[in-house]
């Protein structure tokens, strides 16, 4: 997968299936509410995704709220395919552990 920024269309086409998330100051950007007792076997998950596939997001967590940001700094902070295929196992991940988006 490449550290190529996503075209405009690019970019729609991928929102199309990211349903939980939104592009809000040029990076892909979800929330996620859920059992503030769940969080931490969440952010763990969550890690070991991330180190699998060598690509992080900003977390942002606030009470039952974890929120990701996510773009490429190699590609400048862009958003590329590697961002938005983070964020659908991000999205995955979050739904099994009993999470309901919680808007932007
Ligand atoms: C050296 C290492 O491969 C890079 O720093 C990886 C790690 N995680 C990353 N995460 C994100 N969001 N963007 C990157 O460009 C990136 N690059």
């Amino acid at each position: 997968m490449s550290a190529t920024p996503l075209t405009p269309a690019e970019l729609d086409q991928a929102l199309g299936e990211l349903s939980d998330w939104s592009v809000q100051e040029g990076q892909l950007y979800a929330s996620f509410t859920l059992d503030r007792a769940t969080l931490p076997a969440l952010y763990a998950a969550v890690a070991a995704v991330e180190d699998q596939a060598n690509h992080h997001a900003s977390v942002h967590i606030l009470y039952n709220t974890i929120t990701f940001a996510l773009d490429t700094h190699d590609a400048g902070g862009a958003i590329t395919a590697l961002d938005t295929a983070l964020a659908a196992r991000l999205s995955a991940l979050a739904a099994q552990h009993g999470s309901r988006p919680s808007g932007s």
